[in-house]
């Protein structure tokens, strides 16, 4: 089985991406896993009113993503205490998502997960390619800015947040430059799925029982260490 990681800065067009893709593979997606987490009466929502107290909850008793982004965008502090809280939940779940698929018999499957990278060595324990999705900076700023009604300065703390998107870049096996068209985006779609494809058919020839036991071990071994880690 193929796990490619789909990564990107924030806004570079990672949904984008993963919308063209997923025509063709199932799609793991990091920012919805965290969002049924924080559905009332499930863990995320639990730990964040834990973390927050209830003046982080809607009057219908939702999280108020808006009102919890203000928040951890403007303070490292916070940001890290929620990720060290929130994290663990997420992986769980992607970990468990793939063994779904990879039961099923699935031989491609995507993980959109916009701080792949973030996580270091374990990006590479996780995914066996990785793409990441990419544009110039202002063009970046322009599209946060449009997309979710921020100013400059909003804009500019949440892309500050993450990695540089030169460090993602220079991890990363893939690169989609989504400075132009959607069209234009769509080829570069197309070439990558046709790599991925022709890697599938090769590694269906060779791959026997043996190698596929080795596979399930090792991933019985990450969710193991990622409990450790997080
Ligand atoms: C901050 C929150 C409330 C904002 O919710 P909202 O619906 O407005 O945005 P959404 O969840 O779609 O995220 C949009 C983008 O913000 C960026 N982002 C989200 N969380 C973080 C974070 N902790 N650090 C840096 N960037 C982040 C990512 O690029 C993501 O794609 C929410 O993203 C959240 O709870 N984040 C913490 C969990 C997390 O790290 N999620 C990222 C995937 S693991
Ligand atoms: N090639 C493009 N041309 C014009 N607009 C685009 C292009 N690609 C993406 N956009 C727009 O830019 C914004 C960000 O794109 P998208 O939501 O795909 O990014 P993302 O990386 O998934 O964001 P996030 O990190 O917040 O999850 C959206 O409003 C999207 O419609």
């Amino acid at each position: 089985m193929i796990i490619l990681g789909l990564t990107g800065g924030i806004a570079t067009g990672k949904s984008t991406v993963s919308s063209l893709l997923q025509t063709q593979y199932p799609i793991l997606d990091a920012d919805a896993i965290v969002h049924d987490l924080y559905k009332p009466g499930r863990r995320g929502h639990k730990a964040i009113v834990k973390l927050f107290g209830t003046e982080i909850l809607t009057a219908d008793g939702e999280i108020d993503r808006p009102k919890l982004g203000e928040l951890i965008f403007n303070n490292a502090t916070l940001r890290k205490k929620l990720n060290s809280c929130i994290h663990r939940f997420v992986y769980e779940d992607l970990i468990i998502g793939v063994l779904k698929y990879y039961l099923k018999g699935t031989r491609c499957v995507v993980l959109d997960i916009p701080l792949l990278i973030e996580l270091g060595w374990v990006s590479r324990l996780l995914c066996s390619k990785i793409a990441c999705v990419h544009c110039e900076d202002s063009l970046q700023c322009q599209r946060l800015m449009a997309r979710n009604s921020l100013t400059e300065e909003q804009a500019r703390s949440r892309i500050n947040s993450q990695l540089p998107l030169s460090v993602k870049m220079s991890k990363s096996d893939y690169l989609i430059d989504n400075n132009g068209s959607l069209e234009s985006t769509k080829v570069q779609v197309a070439q990558l799925s046709d790599t991925l494809n022709s890697s599938l058919l090769a590694r269906f020839r060779v791959l026997p029982p043996i190698p596929i036991a080795l596979i399930l071990l090792v991933i019985l071994l990450l969710v193991v260490i990622l409990r450790m880690i997080f």
